[in-house]
């Protein structure tokens, strides 16, 4: 599946393209079952904090956040929601920041992109002995307020010893600067983890009750390190778990929708129990050795 240019790609830069590794068919497949599952989706219903008025306004999310793990959630964009009435400020579709974290397990077309062949055969090329998914993400983007993501090591959320971890990051829509697309610091998949979100183990003390917390340095990230990687729909981006990557506000009259899931090494590889993400059922593997 990957040539030797791509695996090499890979080691030095901690990342790589994949050209088509869905049809344009399929991602338009993806986003048709979104729309029917934001569709059925009530947000005033939902037990999601961003429309509760009473109670630890920060508890609530961070349950609902914890409790996404097995589930399909709705996270709502900040620029969604009116600061006084808390209600949305538009239609639920042009609302939400993304969907998680389990519609690999749970959602049909999901779940065959996810454990396709093309799939099995990327991780394979990347010397994964027993790979496991463990979760998975539709992010929006949304035109004109989809939010930033901060740069960051997905080893920060999701972390094993030895770390083995990786994303595939699969474009539904052209991913372009304008649009926010995601940008790396080639070669930063050498430095160690150096700040991890995790359950918080002193809640009753400390913190003020939160139920996560950041724990070790904040990295500052200078943006002229940052290449942009452009690319189309139906073209995915495997990202290495140490890679520093990030992408930045849309502004743009379009959206930038994705599908993301991570992987984690399961053969000799403890998953941490710190994580912020814990399921009921063990991590369904990609392939048994
Ligand atoms: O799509 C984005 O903007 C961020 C996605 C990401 O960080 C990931 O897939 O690991
Ligand atoms: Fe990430």
């Amino acid at each position: 599946m990957l040539t030797q240019e791509q695996i090499q790609h890979f080691s030095k830069n901690g990342y790589l393209v994949v050209e088509q590794l869905i049809t344009r068919d399929d991602c338009e497949k993806l986003k048709e079952s979104v729309k029917q599952l934001i569709d059925k989706w009530d947000p005033e219903n939902d037990s999601s904090c961003v429309f509760s008025t009473t109670g630890n306004r920060e508890q609530s999310t961070s349950r609902y956040f914890l409790d996404s793990a097995d589930k399909i959630s709705f996270f709502m964009e900040a620029g969604a929601i009116d600061p006084n009435t808390k209600k949305m400020n538009r239609d639920k579709h042009h609302g939400v920041n993304k969907i998680g974290h389990a519609l690999h397990t749970l959602e049909p077309q999901f779940k065959k992109v996810s454990f396709s062949d093309k799939v099995k055969s990327i991780v394979r090329d990347l010397n994964y002995v027993n790979p496991a998914i463990c979760q998975s993400m539709h992010i929006f983007k949304q035109a004109e307020i989809g939010a930033k993501v901060v740069p960051h090591q997905d080893g920060s959320y999701l972390f094993n010893e030895p770390l083995k971890i990786m994303g595939i990051w699969i474009a539904l829509e052209d991913a372009t600067i304008e649009n926010g697309c995601l940008w790396f610091i080639p070669g930063s998949q050498t430095q160690p983890i150096k700040r991890r979100y995790i359950r918080n183990p002193n809640q009753e003390e400390f913190d003020e009750g939160k139920m996560l917390v950041y724990v070790g340095e904040t990295e500052q990230y200078d943006d002229k390190d940052f290449v942009p990687v452009e690319v189309k729909a139906g073209d995915a981006i495997v990202i290495h778990g140490q890679a520093v990557h990030k992408s930045e506000q849309n502004t743009s009259p379009l959206s930038r929708q994705i599908y993301t899931f991570h992987i984690i090494e399961m053969d000799n590889s403890v998953y941490s129990k710190e994580n912020w993400l814990q399921t009921k059922e063990p991590f369904p593997l990609i392939y048994d050795a």
